[in-house]
Formats: C-alpha cells, sequence, structure tokens
C-alpha cells in the first residue's frame, strides 16, 4: 500500500520538475530540476519494480548499513573539499588559476562557497549523521527508530548537498555564508532535517537503556538548534516558483543580524555542539577510560548551549548594529571561553591513567590532538571577540587562521579518529590494516595546520598592521594592493599546508580501503542491539 503512495508523490515531483525545467527562468533553477527529474523519476521506476513485494527488517540488529555509508561518504566528501580547499588556496597565490575559460565557473567567487560548504556540510555533516546514528543507537540498545526512514536522511542529505554545490558553481546563491542555498533547496533540507530529528528522537524514545548518555544531548540540541536557525535565517519569498531567486523577509541589519545569530551558532551548535558529542562516544571507547567527569560534561553542555546562541553580534563589531548589541555578543563571547574549556579538560583529563595510549595508539593521539585544537580556537575567539582586538583582526586572515585551526584541527581531527575507530568496527575487522599509515596521517596533518594556521596568524596581523598604520601627517601609508603583495609568500605557505592535510586524508582513505579489503574478519558480531556499550 505505502508503495502506491509512493509512487503517487513521485509521479507529481517528476511532472512538476518537468514543469520547472520547462518554464526555468535561470540556469540554476533549470539544472537543479532536471536533477530532480532525474532522481524522482528513477525512484519511481525503482518503485515501480518493487511493488508487492515485502522487505522484512530485522528488528534485533543495529541498523549499521547506514552508518557504514555515511562513513563513505564522509571519507569521499573530505577529499573533495580538501582539493577545492588548496585549489582555492592557490589561486589566491597565483591568480593566473582563475583561468579565463573558466571564468562564471570556476572562478575563486565560486569556488570558494563551494569549498565551505563542502567541508562543513557535506564533510562534517555526513561525520554528524554517521556518528550520531551510530552512538544513538549503542548508548540506547536500540535500533535506529522509523525502518528505512534512516536511508532517505541518508541519501536526500546527499541530494541537498549535489543541489547546493551545482548551484554554487552555476551562480545560483543567496549570498548569505554558509547559507548560500536557494529557497527550493532550502525547503528540501527542512524535510530531510525533519527526518533526521524523528530518527534520532525515536530512537532516544525506545531506548532500553534507562540513562541518556551525555553524547546523545549533544547530537541533540544540535539537531533541534540547526533546525530553528536554518529556517529563521532562511524565512524567503521566492520572485518566482519557476525560478531560484528570492528575497529575505528581514530588513537591511536586523538580516545581518540574522544571518551572523545563524553563522555562530552554526559554528556552536553544527561544528561544535555536534562534534563534542563524538568527542564523548570516542575518546572514552578508544581509551577504554570512563568520563573524567559526567557532572562536568552536563554543567559544560547547559551552559555552552545557553550562552553560545548570545554571542552572534562579534561578527557585526563596528557596523550599523547599534554598540549594545555588539558589546552583548562581547561579552557572552568571553564568557563562551569557560564552558568550552569545559569540554576541553573532560576531554583531555578522560586519559588520565592512560596517558601512555599516546605513545602507543596514535589513533587517540589524533582524538587528543583535536580536543587540544578545540582548546586553541576557543581561546583565540573569545579574544577575537573583544573589540579592541577585532578592529585588527577583522577582514584580515586572522579570522582565515582562526577558522581553520577550529576546521582543521577540532572537526577534521576528531571525524578522522571516528573514522579510524568506526571502520573496524562496522566492517568487522580486528584492526586496522596499518597504525603506520595512522602516524602518518597524524603528523601530515598536524604539520599542515601548523603551517596553515602560522601563516594566516603572520599575514592577518600584518596586514592588519599595514591597513592602520599612517604617517606623520595622518596619510595612509599603504594601499591596499600593498598588502596583498606583502602576503604573498604566506599564501604559498598556506597552500602547501593544504596539500599536507590533504595527503594525509587521501593516506587515510587508503588505510580505511585496505582496512575493509585486507584486515583480518572480526568473529564476534557487534551488531546485535544488546545492552548498550
Ligand atoms: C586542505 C585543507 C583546506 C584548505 C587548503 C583550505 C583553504 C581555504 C581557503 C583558501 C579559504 C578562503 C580564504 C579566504 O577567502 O581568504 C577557505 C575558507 C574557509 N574554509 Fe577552508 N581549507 C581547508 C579545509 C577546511 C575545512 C576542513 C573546513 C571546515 C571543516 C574549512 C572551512 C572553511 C571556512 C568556514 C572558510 C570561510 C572562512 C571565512 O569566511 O572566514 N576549510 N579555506
Ligand atoms: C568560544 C568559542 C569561539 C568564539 C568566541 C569565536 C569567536 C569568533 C570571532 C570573534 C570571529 C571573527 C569575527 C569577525 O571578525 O568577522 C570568529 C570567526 C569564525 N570562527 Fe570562531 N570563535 C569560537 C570558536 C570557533 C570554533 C571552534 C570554530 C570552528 C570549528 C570557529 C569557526 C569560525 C568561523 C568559520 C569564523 C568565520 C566566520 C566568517 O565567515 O566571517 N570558531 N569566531
Ligand atoms: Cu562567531
Amino acid at each position: 500500500m505505502i508503495n502506491y503512495f509512493k509512487l503517487i508523490a513521485l509521479g507529481f515531483i517528476t511532472l512538476f520538475a518537468m514543469m520547472g525545467a520547462n518554464y526555468a527562468r535561470d540556469l540554476a533553477y533549470l539544472v537543479h530540476a532536471l536533477i530532480i527529474v532525474a532522481v524522482s523519476g528513477g525512484l519511481f521506476v525503482w518503485t515501480l519494480r518493487r511493488v508487492g513485494t515485502t522487505v522484512t527488517i530485522p528488528q534485533d540488529e543495529y541498523f549499521d548499513g547506514v552508518v557504514r555509508a555515511g562513513v563513505i561518504a564522509t571519507a569521499f566528501w573530505g577529499v573533495v573539499g580538501f582539493l577545492v580547499g588548496v585549489f582555492i588556496a592557490f589561486q589566491l597565490a597565483f591568480p593566473v588559476l582563475n583561468f579565463e575559460w573558466a571564468q562564471g565557473f570556476a572562478n575563486f567567487g565560486r569556488l570558494r562557497p563551494l569549498h565551505t560548504s563542502a567541508v562543513i556540510f557535506a564533510f562534517g555533516g555526513n561525520a554528524l549523521i554517521a556518528t550520531s546514528f551510530f552512538i544513538v543507537q549503542r548508548t540506547s540498545a536500540a535500533r535506529l527508530w522509523g525502518g528505512n526512514l534512516g536511508w532517505f536522511v541518508f541519501w536526500g542529505y546527499q541530494l541537498f548537498i549535489v543541489l547546493a554545490a551545482t548551484g554554487y558553481l552555476l551562480g545560483g546563491t543567496q549570498s548569505k555564508e554558509y547559507a548560500e542555498p536557494e529557497w527550493y533547496v532550502d525547503l528540501w533540507l527542512t524535510v530531510v532535517w525533519v527526518a533526521y530529528l524523528a530518527v534520532y528522537l525515536g530512537t532516544i524514545i525506545k531506548r532500553k537503556e534507562p540513562h541518556i548518555y551525555v553524547a546523545n544531548w549533544f547530537f541533540l540540541s544540535f539537531i533541534v538548534t540547526v533546525a530553528m536557525l536554518h529556517v529563521v535565517n532562511n524565512l524567503t519569498i521566492p520572485v518566482s516558483i519557476w525560478g531560484s531567486k528570492s528575497v529575505i523577509v528581514w530588513p537591511g541589519v536586523q538580516d545581518a543580524m540574522v544571518q551572523w545569530w545563524y553563522g555562530h551558532n552554526a559554528v556552536g551548535f553544527f561544528l561544535t555542539a555536534g562534534f563534542l558529542g563524538m568527542m564523548y562516544y570516542f575518546i572514552p571507547k578508544q581509551a577504554e577510560r570512563p568520563v573524567f567527569s559526567y557532572k562536568l560534561s552536563i554543567i559544560h553542555f547547559w551552559a555552552l548551549i545557553f550562552i553560545y546562541i548570545w554571542a552572534g553580534p562579534h561578527h557585526l563589531h563596528y557596523t550599523a548594529l547599534p554598540d549594545w548589541a555588539s558589546t552583548l555578543g562581547m561579552v557572552f563571547s568571553v564568557v563562551l571561553w569557560m564552558p568550552s574549556w569545559g569540554g576541553m579538560i573532560n576531554g583531555l583529563m578522560t586519559l588520565s591513567g592512560a596517558w601512555d595510549k599516546l605513545r602507543t595508539d596514535p589513533v587517540i593521539r589524533m582524538m587528543v590532538i583535536s580536543v587540544g585544537f578545540y582548546g586553541m580556537s576557543t581561546f583565540e575567539g573569545p579574544m577575537m571577540s573583544i573589540r579592541a582586538v577585532n578592529s585588527l583582526s577583522h577582514y584580515t586572515d586572522w579570522t582565515i587562521g582562526h577558522v581553520h585551526s577550529g576546521a582543521l584541527g577540532w572537526n577534521g581531527m576528531i571525524t578522522f579518529g571516528a573514522l579510524y575507530y568506526l571502520v573496524p568496527v562496522l566492517w568487522k575487522r580486528e584492526r586496522l590494516y596499518s597504525l603506520s599509515l595512522v602516524s602518518w596521517h597524524f603528523w601530515l596533518a598536524t604539520i599542515g595546520i601548523v603551517l596553515y594556521a602560522a601563516s594566516m596568524w603572520v599575514t592577518g596581523i600584518m596586514e592588519g598592521l599595514m591597513w592602520r598604520e599612517v604617517d606623520a601627517n595622518g596619510f595612509l601609508v599603504w594601499s591596499f594592493a600593498d598588502t596583498v603583495a606583502a602576503k604573498f609568500p604566506m599564501y604559498v605557505v598556506r597552500g602547501l599546508g593544504g596539500v599536507m592535510f590533504l595527503a594525509g586524508a587521501v593516506v587515510m582513505c587508503y588505510n580505511l580501503w585496505m582496512t575493509v579489503r585486507k584486515a583480518p574478519a572480526k568473529e564476534a558480531s557487534l551488531s546485535v542491539a544488546v545492552p548498550a556499550e
């Protein structure tokens, strides 16, 4: 019966998308309509061929297929996103890489949002979905709720990524940083996200373990808050249902404030709360130690989510935003240092009594350096929020360095650690193919990040000082072009750092692939939903 409803829905969507392709007012919309025709038409045929067959879902086993797919997607989009990052880094150093024949498709302006979305949403997002699905099942001793809804979340999310990425290349963007996709892509993400919340909450509700482990609190706050941020920041009215352009309902400075409320909390909930969920599961698992202080984890959870929400205005110092709002953002940002370090301390101290593992287990080393970078970027952030510091750092590469010490160091490294933990478990292997390759990855990535962050500090502070330098008569000493020229060597160093980080990720992919292919199989199955792990 349900298949007939699916067929009707898919039929309508295909038809509507065909009309969209016919009436399309712009290229991005046209290509997207065609993609949707292909996807929904393909699903229509696929569903049609399965009408009448019934699939029984084993209820006593974890739903790990979707987690395996998520692991593969994370590694794949990671390499794609890092590759684009390296390319745009070299575009900044060598502008000739903005090829004449690729203008309007592959110049820096088009590729930059492709990079940021690929790494945050495709790499980070898949990592979050995969690990949250893994962790919620293990800590609840229950199979994912909702039958095959998990697959809908996974594939729906990949479709969102493809629509977003192709949109940027074709010029479909609403020009809000980290929220570039146009209105219909936003609507689609909302549908997928609601399904994600349903699967996640459903699993928690049907859990067999009475206690809700703290990692799930972090994941849940991430899912709920991102839903709220996404909807409010994307309240737009389409100019036409046959075109990609839309108009935001917020006027001027309110729009800016909503955008950075969104942007800052994308950092706080997407790149921080969700990843803390990962930290709280994988570090104790890999170290075979309980969380250092469970009480601390709960206190810093509530402090973190309460304080993050107010800090957004630190992105808008010295703008049309009223001073009181900017001060509010600054104060909350400085206060945010404490709950952030609460998380860092809890992560690091979980190793107390097992510090020797740092020498023997490169996976733990990866997780620990990740928490170290988390601590560093959440010290740097509050400092940059102080208006006097921000007047130097804003608009400079210092911000870019801050972003990447968080993104590469914290998000990247904890994800790599999680993948190294997950692959042997999910593919039932006794161990990883090679620990020395993990060590290689560790050093390539760490040196890459250090080169990236250090070069950006130098060039950021340098250009900030050059911009404000005045001579005895009060005239500016440097033109903007002077500062660009002075940055060249640092840009090359940053590019090389990126190459190293990318190389490390490729080594990881090889190692994980060989783990699945070559490492000895494990006898005892871990996929049965018994007591919470
Ligand atoms: C090989 C690794 C990477 C390289 C070489 C790289 C390079 C770059 C470059 C050149 C930019 C543009 C900077 C500018 O406009 O001046 C950028 C921006 C950005 N990247 Fe990356 N990136 C890498 C990895 C990542 C990862 C893993 C993440 C997140 C998880 C990330 C998140 C971002 C963000 C959020 C921005 C925008 C920053 C802002 O507007 O302040 N990057 N990246
Ligand atoms: C206590 C924690 C943090 C605070 C208070 C904070 C504060 C700041 C400040 C003041 C800026 C510069 C705003 C500007 O001048 O335009 C900034 C930029 C940024 N931070 Fe953080 N930060 C924190 C942690 C993090 C972490 C852990 C990450 C990444 C995982 C991160 C990612 C970013 C990104 C992506 C931007 C660039 C936004 C843009 O495109 O302009 N931050 N942060
Ligand atoms: Cu912020």
